[in-house]
């Protein structure tokens, strides 16, 4: 942090979560200060920003380490690791929106606790995280999650093409995945990133377990976890509205903000 205890935050994506984040730091959030983005489309990227009024540098992905305090990693899972590596690398902070990647990348962690980097997962899209954390300080028997999404945020995810899904169409839910987070994630990377940072508030990416419907009767990204503990039980559904981008929940960036804004704040509420 700056002397004036100003953090100073990177946008790594500008794209559907990363201009959201730019809007609310150039509102203002206590002791934020958006020093610098990175992404694809350099000049578009200028020419958005110059909307905005906002003014901050374009620079390269490994660059903003230099310009930031925290990064908040926005951007398509593939290019995850060139995000991470230089800021956990420089021992700062990463807010991790891919949260899928990470299970590819466990050596991040290792390289975070090496240097006094911090990965840090904001609970997103999803809900319910908080008493999952405070339940595995015990012994968490089962976590199960049920996705239905409408079929336009379910396109282009891989596992649909590998397994000849044709969704156009359909008129009734159709159960298009069951399995594990970790094999959920791999075939739906944009899709169901929730599921890994439900895993990682409990029982792991293995144990954890999901069905993916595509549901032409909802209009929301729905989400229902169901947990069952030696000290709660619980099932809990978020129904999300969609941003711009149809996979993604338009709550997943205001998670972001919220935990920013409890990174700084004098009293901090949740797990
Ligand atoms: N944890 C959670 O709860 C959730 C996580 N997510 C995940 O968050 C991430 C961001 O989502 P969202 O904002 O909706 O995605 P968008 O597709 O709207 O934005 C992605 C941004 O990344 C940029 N980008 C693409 N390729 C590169 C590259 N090679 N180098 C630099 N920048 C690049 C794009 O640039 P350009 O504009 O030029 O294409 C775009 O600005 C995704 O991985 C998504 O799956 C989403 C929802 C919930
Ligand atoms: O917004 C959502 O419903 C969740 C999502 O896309 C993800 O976890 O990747």
């Amino acid at each position: 942090m700056t002397s004036d205890k100003q953090r100073r935050i990177g946008i790594a994506g500008l794209g559907t979560i990363g201009k959201s984040l730019a809007c609310a730091l150039h509102q203002g959030i206590p002791h934020s200060v958006l020093a610098a983005v990175s992404t694809r489309s350099v000049e578009s990227a200028r020419d958005w920003l110059a909307t905005q009024g906002i003014k901050v540098p374009v620079v390269a992905l490994d660059e903003l380490e230099k310009h930031c305090d925290v990064v908040i990693e926005c951007a398509p899972a593939a290019i995850f690791e060139d995000i991470a590596r230089p800021v956990l690398g420089a021992g700062k902070q990463l807010i991790v929106l891919s949260s899928g990647a990470l299970l590819d990348h466990p050596e991040l962690v290792d390289l975070a606790e090496h240097t006094g980097g911090r990965i840090l997962v904001p609970t997103g899209a999803l809900l319910g995280l908080d008493a999952l954390i405070a339940a595995s300080e015990g012994d968490v028997h089962s976590v199960t999650m049920v996705t239905r999404k409408p079929v336009k945020g379910l396109l282009g995810a891989p596992y649909l093409a590998e397994h000849g899904i044709e969704l156009e169409g359909i008129t009734q839910p159709v159960r298009i995945f069951a399995g594990s987070a970790r094999e959920a994630i791999a075939g739906f990377p944009a899709n169901v990133n929730v599921a890994v940072g439900l895993s990682l508030a409990g029982i792991g990416p293995d144990r954890t377990t999901m069905e993916i419907w595509a549901d032409p009767g909802v209009t929301r990204n729905t989400h229902t976890i169901t947990v069952d503990s030696d000290s709660a039980s619980l099932s809990m559904t978020i129904a999300n509205i969609p941003s711009e981008n149809p996979k993604t929940g338009r709550i997943t960036a205001r998670s972001a903000i919220a935990l920013l804004r409890k990174m700084s704040a004098p009293l901090a509420v949740g797990t």
